[in-house]
């Protein structure tokens, strides 16, 4: 497909969406080619991907402006977008750090339509951190991927130096630093929370493939499509080129509702709670530790002297909020889950305060609590801010927290089992059938 006459940037950027779906059709020509003649499927992906993905928008970041237009046009082909960065403010630019490259799969669903424009805006990576986005949408979201994009490019974030499309996570994953997983599909009517192991659980499956061929070998991985803590095991156990410790499941979402619920009893103000951990599941057996928890500084059920409202309301409240707000508001909660993952990218990348953690899912490999090994299980955890983390080893368990932790990781062992043929692990049958939903309310 020729380009139109007329140099400007508007007919350019016309073209390069008219282009996508004609792309997508040659790609898929040359690769069925390169397979009659023998090559196998990844050799044939490998040899047409260079230029399958559609890049929107593309500026070399921080560069001599000459050498930057040159490295584009080396990099990208025909699909770009190049600027003269000529102008750029140097006082800008001289002391911003590598761009890195971050995938966000559901790139045009609800939580990203929130969550994009935070990692754009710097106010989640750092104002010194450019950042290149890398899109995942399904077939049926191609069209909506491009409005997306569209939008990011009319907001002018000066940080946000490239914005790629695609539908083959491949391709989008390729070098990515930080891979966001946030697409799965939604649950039908009458589906079990199995089914929904089964369904989600195969498209982690590919997607853990294509991290571990085409991602960074120290990419950082953030599971939040659901069940998000089995979806994360799988893409891990698919992905063995990559450290398994690099897996997180987000359940930073059931930290933040708990530190708000503390707040609200309290009467004082979200930010003096801390060490307000979550175990367990990212489901209704999920455990948020009111035991270690603080509020000022001083133990949480010192300051709230009221343990039958700790142990019959604080635990459902915490994790029965999405349905309340759905049921006031008719929308599930994309805009504080889009802050929660910000939060829990944050909480990778700087620095702990000394005392406190943060909960994610993590691999349960060598943790200190007895939880079982080889489940993807949420702990209290600290950071240096180098996007590296250790499981707090000071946590007190007693024997009430004990007793709720075993549940939520009984239940873990379970879905683990249910997806065993997704995993590589031999028999394993799924005995979630027919048990109770506890899927957290308000997600699919
Ligand atoms: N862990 C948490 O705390 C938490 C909180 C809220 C929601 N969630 C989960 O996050 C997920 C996304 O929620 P949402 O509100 O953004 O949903 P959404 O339906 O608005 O968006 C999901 C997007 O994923 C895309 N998608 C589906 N399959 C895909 C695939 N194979 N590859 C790439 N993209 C694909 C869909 O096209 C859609 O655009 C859901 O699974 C939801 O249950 C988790």
């Amino acid at each position: 497909m020729r380009l139109p006459p007329g140099p400007s940037a508007g007919r350019l950027r016309v073209w390069i969406l008219a282009c996508f779906s004609t792309r997508s059709i040659k790609m898929a020509l040359n690769m069925k080619q390169r397979m009659d003649a023998g090559l196998s499927r990844k050799a044939a992906r490998s040899s047409v991907s260079r230029s399958s993905v559609v890049k929107v928008r593309s500026v070399a970041a921080p560069a001599p402006p000459a050498a930057a237009v040159q490295e584009a046009k080396k990099a990208y082909g025909v699909f770009r977008l190049s600027y003269d960065t000529q102008n750029e403010d140097p006082s800008l630019t001289r002391t911003w750090k590598k761009t890195i490259k971050v995938a966000v799969t559901g790139a045009s669903g609800n939580i990203s339509n929130h969550l994009l424009f935070m990692l754009a805006s710097g106010e989640v990576y750092g104002k010194d951190q450019p950042i290149a986005l890398q899109l995942l949408g399904s077939d049926r979201s191609k069209e909506a991927l491009e409005g997306v994009a569209m939008e990011l490019e009319d907001s002018l974030y000066p940080l946000l130096r490239e914005v790629s499309i695609g539908t083959d996570p491949y391709e989008v994953f390729g070098d990515a630093d930080w891979a966001l997983m946030i697409g799965a599909k939604p649950r039908g009517p009458g589906m079990e929370r199995a089914d929904l192991l089964q369904q989600n659980g195969e498209i982690f499956q590919v997607q853990g493939r294509a991290l571990n061929d085409s991602a960074s070998r120290n990419c950082k991985v953030l599971v939040v499509g659901n069940p998000c803590n089995t979806n994360a095991l799988i893409a891990m156990e698919n992905a063995p080129n990559i450290p398994r410790k690099n897996f997180h499941a987000l359940t930073r979402l059931d930290e933040n509702r708990a530190k708000c619920q503390l707040a609200l009893k309290s009467g004082k103000f979200y930010t003096s709670v801390s060490r307000m951990a979550v175990w367990g599941n990212h489901s209704t057996t999920q455990v948020p530790d009111y035991i270690n928890a603080r509020i000022g500084g001083i133990p949480a059920t010192d300051v709230i002297r009221d343990m039958k409202w700790f142990r019959e309301e604080f635990t459902p409240k915490v994790a029965l909020r999405g349905g309340a707000l759905i049921k006031k508001w008719g929308r599930s909660s994309a805009a504080s889950t889009a802050v929660s993952v910000a939060d829990a990218i944050r909480a990778l990348v700087t620095p702990t305060a000394p005392g406190d953690c943060f909960s994610s899912g993590v691999i349960s490999d060598g943790n200190p609590y007895g939880v079982k090994e080889g489940l993807i299980f949420s702990f209290p955890c600290r950071s240096k801010g180098d996007g590296d983390y250790e499981i707090c080893d000071d946590f007190i368990v007693d024997e009430y927290l004990r007793s709720k932790i075993r549940a939520s990781e009984d239940e873990l062992q379970k879905e683990k089992e249910c997806v065993s043929h997704l995993i590589g692990m031999m028999g394993g049958s799924c005995s979630l059938r027919g048990a109770e939903d506890t899927t957290v309310p308000g997600e699919n």
